[in-house]
């Protein structure tokens, strides 16, 4: 058995569009959104520890160990398959912005749950790791889904997408946004007309078209006025939307070099970066090889 796995990548997720279409009895929003995997990642370290112990092995300002959705997923696929006896090592090396609505802490916690499943031999199933995922967070079913998604429920309810082969600028605009406080705002629509997965445009079509909205970018840049400046900014190149709760905002391009241009123009108060759109998650080939 490998009892290491070095450099395993946590890709970010856009929202090609967002719309909430009502609200669960619990609290939680039914939403449909166009999950998209792109190619920035955090990456993971794994080894196996044979003393029973879940340890992250570094430091990350603002989330402590024990709060860290990396450990709290170990901990849940240890508990699910019955092997009290399991330990690892976990090194989170974060680049993606948190509160940024790339998914993040959610992809981590997915890229841990199908690590550990191959390392510690426990054989789960895709859906039975996306269930365990769902209880971390609405998010995480998507990371282990493993290719791009219509997405309804409360973000669970997955069906394969075909979007396009194209590059992403992405701008940092320097807030982090607490989830909660977009979804409890008074000011958010909850009624937005349920849509079609063929009513989304085809992968050729897709650039060119402004499909939906975003319906958290309203109560968002109200919140956070820098949201908007970027919004602003990114418009004068593309289709200019913020992804998920926000902070971060996105526009598509057909080729890289249109990025680099667009980049090359950045205001120095932000920070930007272009992503190649990605059809499948990376960890399936990377377990593979
Ligand atoms: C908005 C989205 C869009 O992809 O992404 P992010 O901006 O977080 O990346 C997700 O729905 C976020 O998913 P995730 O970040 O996993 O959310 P959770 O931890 O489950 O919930 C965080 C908070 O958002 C609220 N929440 C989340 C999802 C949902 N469908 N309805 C909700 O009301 C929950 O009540 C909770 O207070
Ligand atoms: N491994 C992790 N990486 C990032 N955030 C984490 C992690 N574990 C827990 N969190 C918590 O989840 C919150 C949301 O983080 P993240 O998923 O990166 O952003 P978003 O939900 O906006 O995409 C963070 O502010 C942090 O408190």
């Amino acid at each position: 058995m490998t009892a290491i796995l070095n450099a395993c990548p946590a890709p970010a997720k856009l929202n090609l569009f967002l719309h909430v279409t009502g609200r669960r009895p619990d609290g939680y929003h039914l939403l449909q959104s166009a999950f998209q995997l792109i190619d920035r990642c955090d990456t993971l370290d794994f080894a196996v520890r044979d003393d029973g112990q879940i340890v992250r092995t570094n430091d990350i300002p603002g989330v402590p160990a024990e709060s860290d959705l990396v450990v709290r997923a170990a901990r849940l696929l240890r508990e699910t398959a019955g092997r009290p006896e399991l330990g690892a090592s976990i090194t989170v090396n974060k680049i993606l912005p948190m509160g940024g609505g790339l998914g993040g802490g959610s992809s981590d916690a997915a890229t841990t749950l199908v690590a550990l499943n191959h390392l510690w031999q426990t054989g789960l199933k895709r859906q039975e790791l996306m269930d365990i995922g769902l209880k971390l967070g609405a998010d995480v079913p998507f990371f282990i889904f493993g290719r791009n998604a219509f997405a309804e429920g409360v973000g669970e309810a997955l069906s394969p997408l075909e979007t396009a082969d194209c590059w992403y600028v992405v701008i940092e605009p320097g807030v982090s946004v607490p989830t909660s406080i977009i979804f409890s705002s008074k000011r958010l629509t909850r009624d937005t007309e349920a849509v079609r997965i063929t009513d989304f445009p085809d992968a050729t079509k897709q650039i060119a078209s402004s499909f939906g909205k975003n319906d958290l970018e309203m109560v968002a840049t109200e919140h956070f006025p820098e949201i908007a400046e970027a919004v602003e900014w990114l418009s004068r190149f593309g289709n200019a939307r913020m992804t998920g709760s926000g902070a971060c905002v996105f526009s598509a391009f057909e080729h890289e070099h249109q990025a680099d241009e667009v980049l090359k123009q950045l205001p120095s108060r932000w920070i930007g970066w272009k992503a190649k759109a990605m059809q499948e998650h990376p960890l399936a080939r990377f377990l593979k090889s």
